[in-house]
């Protein structure tokens, strides 16, 4: 068990590089196994989800490297096995390797994900899709076994009955390679979706109108890597450093975001009444700014991520007032609600909706973080405290946010980890 240790107070200043985004990087791992070549990534964030991935590419005997933000993974040695459990229960995305083995193998045998505590996460959008391509889905013994007939898989016209970013790349990663025209409706349209399908297409893959609700596979038989494939920024770490920037920064650079990528989360910092220059690939806040109280509603991409609703939270703790949140996507997603309270942030959640109130009187405690957002939502309230703050569980914070300690502590926080094993 790892506890991250906050003495807080200290106001933020300087820049912070983000990272790779974690649910592009989440996801093109498990996709690398559809080559027939060695696959090369740069920009890779150092983050637990990636470690856990790399011991489920071993029990393939898939070798892989990771040195510096380089990753590089060898496919042409994978043995066809099953993974019914251990590091597969570690993250939510190892659902991808359904659609991956299935996609290189017609079949494939993977225990139900493991993932952040954030409510009820059903994966039947998944398991339609790999149907609708002419597998056989059978649920046992906590594992779902998916099999493809003699012939292999087919492409088909799918429906999506909601908007879900692992259910559209899963199925993604199984037509990519079956035969035919597969076509995925009312798909999701995050920017990690075009993320994997720029990467599949380099290698040969033909996906056309990934970031629209309608994307088109057309199935080919080989994926071959010809270049390194830099994957995209995070723009839910470059929320969580704005927000911190927004709360309690004195001038915070956030370099290397692709702007456009976080309209949405900007549009509600503006109409918060925080001042920010945006670059062309950078973000300045000055901070200092008096904060209005605000009203934000997650919904799918370009909407307000689910994944900033907590981090977002710091900021409305400065507003002269009250703040709602109403999340639509993972509406249980309040694990943090209990923690901040013991910490003095008035807050709270009824119907469904989450309220937040200006809170002075802030102090560090030990808490524990249920999810990696909440984690980093309880490293932003401790580092507004004058106190110190011990965060259990901080597994889950290092699961997606690259290299933290040491970015926190080039703006001049005070935040350590220590290892309690
Ligand atoms: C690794 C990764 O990329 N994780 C992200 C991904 O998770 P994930 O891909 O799991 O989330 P989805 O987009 O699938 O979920 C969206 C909504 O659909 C529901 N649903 C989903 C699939 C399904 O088969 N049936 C069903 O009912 C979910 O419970 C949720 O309410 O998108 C979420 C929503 O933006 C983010 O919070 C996660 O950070
Ligand atoms: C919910 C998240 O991650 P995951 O889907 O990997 O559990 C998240 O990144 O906020």
């Amino acid at each position: 068990m790892k506890k991250m240790i906050i003495r807080g107070g200290k106001k933020l200043s300087g820049e912070v590089i983000i990272g790779g985004a974690k649910n592009s990087t989440v996801a093109l791992i498990p996709a690398a196994i559809l080559a027939d070549t060695p696959v090369h990534f740069d920009s890779v964030p150092d983050i637990l989800d990636v470690h856990n991935l790399m011991k489920i590419l071993d029990q393939m005997n898939v070798k892989s490297e990771f040195n510096e933000g380089n990753l590089t993974v060898d496919p042409t040695m994978i043995k066809d096995e099953p993974l019914p459990g251990g590091a597969i229960k570690s993250l939510r995305a190892s659902y991808y390797f359904m659609g991956a083995l299935l996609g290189r193998f017609g079949r494939a045998i993977v225990g139900f994900p493991g993932g952040d505590n954030i409510g009820p996460r059903p994966i039947d959008q998944h398991i339609k899709g790999f149907k609708a391509l002419g597998a056989e889905v059978i649920e046992e013994d906590d594992a779902v076994i998916i099999t493809s007939g003699p012939e292999g898989l087919k492409g088909a016209r799918i429906f999506m009955d909601l908007v879900s970013v692992g259910a559209t790349i899963n199925i993604l990663l199984a037509a990519v390679r079956a035969k035919g025209t597969t076509v995925i409706e009312n798909a999701a349209k995050e920017p990690e979706i075009i993320d994997i399908a720029t990467f599949l297409n380099n290698m040969g893959a033909h996906i056309r109108g990934a970031g629209t609700g309608e994307i088109r596979i057309q199935g080919v038989d080989s994926l071959r890597a010809v270049n390194t494939h830099t994957i995209i920024p995070d723009r839910i770490e470059a929320g969580t450093y704005l927000s911190l920037a927004a709360a309690m920064g004195e001038g915070v650079l956030v370099k290397n975001v692709i702007t456009e990528h976080l309209d949405s989360f900007l549009a509600k910092l503006s109409e918060m009444g925080v001042t920010f220059k945006v670059n062309e690939d950078s973000i300045f806040v000055p901070g200092g700014d008096e904060i209005i109280p605000i009203e934000v509603t997650t919904s799918p991409y370009p909407g307000f991520a689910t994944d900033l609703q907590q981090p977002i939270t710091a900021v409305m703790i400065k507003a002269a007032g009250e703040s709602r949140i109403v999340d639509t996507l993972y509406p249980e997603r309040i694990k943090h609600i209990p923690e901040m309270q013991r910490m003095g942030v008035k807050i709270e959640s009824k119907d469904g909706v989450i309220r937040i109130n200006q809170s002075t009187e802030l102090t560090g405690q030990t808490v524990y973080a249920d999810e990696i957002r909440a984690g980093a939502a309880l490293l932003e309230v401790a580092l507004m405290t004058n106190g110190t703050t011990v965060i259990e569980k901080a597994e889950n914070i290092l699961r997606g946010y690259d290299c933290v300690v040491k970015k926190m502590t080039n703006l001049s926080a005070d935040v350590e980890i220590i290892d309690e094993d």
